[in-house]
């Protein structure tokens, strides 16, 4: 089955550095991908080349059958709800008109509908007249990640999503990423939580200094010597209750 998207061989340079030196992944409908990696691997950049958002020296950036660069902004938004690392919003309006922008192509009613029953999915329901700029971050988190899911678009791309909140609504949004792809879309997810990725994503790829360096099923790209290399972890895979869980130990000091 064809990509909705794919990064190949890809490479890019930020300030006058090269970043990317041969990044490559894809995400196909129904399944989740995690692209892992450790602090300053290329993750972002790399989910921001695929997009179209960064440019490449080298490689292919395709969403679906177009190069992404050559795609406008409407038509990336069309094919791809992205939610940045970035967590800021510059106005404090109510989080149901904040989550609404994410249905562009909706108006009033139809569009608020859409941004309550996401946020609702999130677990922010009780919020939606709160002005995002009093809120805690991990409920603006929430608020952002609501608007992503009210983008009907068949792609969705969300740069570490868990990052800040408590464990029940990390489980709680990657069942929800879960269930978007398993209604057939694509979802290509950032990840720190090795055991989570493990848990809720169909592959992993695993992303060290710019470059693919695994991928694969996520025990076998998560493998011991990967995550001894890439990751500095003396660590073996257990079998828990609800799937794969990571026992772990730092390797030796960094640098
Ligand atoms: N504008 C820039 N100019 C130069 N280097 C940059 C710039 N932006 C990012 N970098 C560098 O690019 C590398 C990759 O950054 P990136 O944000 O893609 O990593 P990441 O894997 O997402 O990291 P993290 O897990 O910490 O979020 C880092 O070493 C970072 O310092």
């Amino acid at each position: 089955m064809s990509g909705l998207l794919e990064l190949e061989n890809a490479h890019a340079r930020l300030g006058g550095v090269e970043i990317l030196k041969g990044a490559s992944f894809v995400v196909r409908p129904g399944e989740v991908v995690a692209l892992c990696g450790p602090n300053g691997a290329g993750k972002s950049t790399a989910v921001r080349a695929a997009l179209g958002l960064t440019p490449l020296t080298q490689g292919t950036a395709r969403l679906g059958d177009h190069e992404a660069r050559r795609l406008s902004e409407r038509q990336r938004g069309e094919r791809a709800a992205y939610l940045p690392q970035d967590r800021s919003i510059a106005w404090n309006l109510p989080a149901v008109e904040v989550a609404a922008l994410g249905a562009p192509f909706l108006t009033g009613e139809a569009a608020l509908e859409r941004a309550r029953a996401a946020l609702d999915e999130v677990g922010v329901g009780h919020l939606v007249d709160r002005g995002v700029a009093d809120m805690s971050g991990g409920e603006r988190a929430r608020v952002l990640l609501a608007r992503a899911l009210t983008v009907p678009a068949p792609l969705l791309v969300a740069d570490e999503p868990i990052a800040g909140l408590d464990p029940d609504a990390q489980l709680l949004v990657l069942e929800r990423l879960r269930a978007r792809a398993d209604a057939g879309r694509g979802v290509l997810v950032s990840l720190h939580d090795l055991s989570l990725a493990a848990r809720f994503a169909d592959r992993v790829v695993v992303l060290d200094q710019g470059r693919t360096t695994a991928e694969g099923a996520p025990t076998e790209a998560l493998s011991p010597s990967i995550l001894k290399t890439v990751f500095n972890l003396d660590a073996v895979w257990l079998e828990a209750l609800d799937g794969p869980w990571l026992a772990a130990r730092r390797l030796s000091p960094h640098g």
